[in-house]
């Protein structure tokens, strides 16, 4: 034994806490979200955390890991992922796809699950060694605060069902009362972007398409950029338009957005990777993907395709440590560095916060973070903030966070009250349309 701290003890918590109804082409966001919180704490007495996408597999998972992070040596933490890397986990994952939310963009429950025990440790290591995790990762810290989008959707009327859905407060910030409210025309989304420029000065926005028809989501763009010319305004679809409407739209939208994100997917024989490349080729518009680059087999089929300028690797895919791989080999050969989110608490901001700050190079555009959705239901005493356009490194070393466990247990005792756990957008779009079922290649309202 070296004189390393030892993990004494490994707690899974799976949490719960409130969004709105957004819409995308998986249906309508549930009024709760799940994820996972993993807390070890270690011999030297200190307590570091990780966050991951919540599913009862993922949970499974990290219950059979637990053995083997419970006794390892925190300085050997290489060791200890490599041993969840070479587990038979990874690969029997990778044949049980089912109960999933948008097929193609599921990431493998594998990755999650070591993805938030590696996040926890770094925390522990950055603490043990005085250093934030951002110095820990292979290019050190390269900025103290990372650029990110305000991530705009399209939501229903709360009011036309029977689910728990929060109401906003009136009277206040009018971001933190618009974002329960109904916004699904362009003129909703441009007052959407209005409240989240004011409260956190985005110079960015992301539509999340795969809602409406592609002219009307086009005219929102539109709509955005008129609003605010001097911005970077994009639009992800995720794969619901075919081809031909991809390159029809993108056609239109050519010089006045940055790049697009999933345009097109698999269609007719063709991989998506296949098609992304067709669609660059055709329209000259760079291309970010969150669903068809997710692992290094995926990215390098991709890259020789030529399919794709922004891999949006979201460390919760990833790992944190393969994530900033992925960012150094953007800046070493000319790609675009990105980041995907879905719903999260403030631990998962705090990751993100991390491999932004790592990303070497210039070439890095804003990150994805549904925080904004979610802000006011911190699981930590500060939790990082966006100023300016920009998440802000948390100060203090490892993740620079600290729980607030009361906050925790009243999200955990949420989670155990829910009687569905895993994601499943399908069930509030069915108060949208009957029988609703999801289809990847069609737009969720076109039915
Ligand atoms: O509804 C959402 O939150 C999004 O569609 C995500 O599920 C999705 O992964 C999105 O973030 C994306 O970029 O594709
Ligand atoms: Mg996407």
């Amino acid at each position: 034994m070296s004189d390393s701290p030892v993990i004494k003890t490994m707690r899974v918590v799976p949490v719960a806490g409130y969004d709105s109804m957004l819409l995308n082409i998986g249906g309508a966001h549930n009024c709760y979200f799940t994820r996972i919180l993993v807390i070890l704490t270690d011999s030297a007495g200190r307590t570091g955390v990780g966050e991951s996408p919540c599913h009862a597999s993922t949970l499974a998972l990290l219950a059979r890991f637990r053995p083997q992070i419970e006794g390892s040596e925190l300085l050997r933490q290489n060791a200890t992922i490599a041993t969840l890397f070479a587990s038979d986990a990874r690969h029997q994952q990778t044949a049980h796809t089912d109960n999933i939310h948008i097929p193609q963009m599921n990431p493998e429950k594998f990755y999650n699950a070591a993805a938030a025990i590696e996040a926890a440790l770094l925390d522990l290591l950055g603490q043990h060694l005085n250093l934030p995790v951002a110095e820990l990762l292979a290019s050190g810290k390269q900025r103290d605060r990372v650029p990110v989008l305000g991530y705009l959707f399209y939501i229903a009327d709360r009011n036309l069902t029977s689910m728990n859905y929060q109401a906003g407060h009136a009277g206040g910030d009018a971001w933190l009362q618009l974002r329960h409210e109904k916004a699904m025309d362009a003129d909703g989304v441009v007052r959407l972007a209005e409240a989240a420029a004011d409260r956190y000065g985005f110079r960015d926005f992301k539509l999340k398409g795969g809602v409406h028809h592609a002219d009307v989501e086009v005219e929102t763009v539109n709509a955005l950029l008129t609003r605010f010319p001097q911005a970077r305004v994009t639009v992800d679809p995720n794969a619901s338009w075919s081809l031909d409407e991809a390159i029809y739209y993108g056609k239109q939208l050519a010089g006045r957005i940055p790049y697009l994100e999933d345009p097109c997917g698999a269609e007719q024989g063709y991989s998506g990777r296949e098609t992304l490349a067709e669609f660059k080729r055709a329209t000259g518009i760079p291309v970010a993907t969150n669903m068809i680059a997710n692992d290094w087999r995926q990215l390098q089929h991709a890259l020789q395709l030529n399919a794709i300028d922004i891999p949006l690797a979201d460390p919760h895919f990833w790992t944190m440590r393969n994530a900033h791989t992925v960012a150094q080999l953007c800046h070493e050969w000319g790609l675009t560095t990105g980041c995907h989110s879905n719903n999260h608490f403030d631990v998962s901001l705090a990751m993100v916060a991390h491999l932004g700050a790592a990303a070497p190079g210039d070439r890095l555009t804003a990150f994805d973070t549904h925080w904004i959705w979610q802000d006011g239901q911190q699981l930590t005493l500060h939790a990082p903030q966006i100023r300016d356009g920009y998440l802000e490194l948390p100060e203090g070393p490892g993740l620079g966070i600290t729980l607030n466990m009361a906050r925790v247990e009243a999200a955990h005792e949420l989670y155990n009250s829910l009687p569905d756990k895993n994601r499943n957008d399908a069930l509030g779009m069915q108060f949208l349309i009957d029988n609703w079922s999801f289809d990847a290649k069609r737009p969720a309202l076109l039915r």
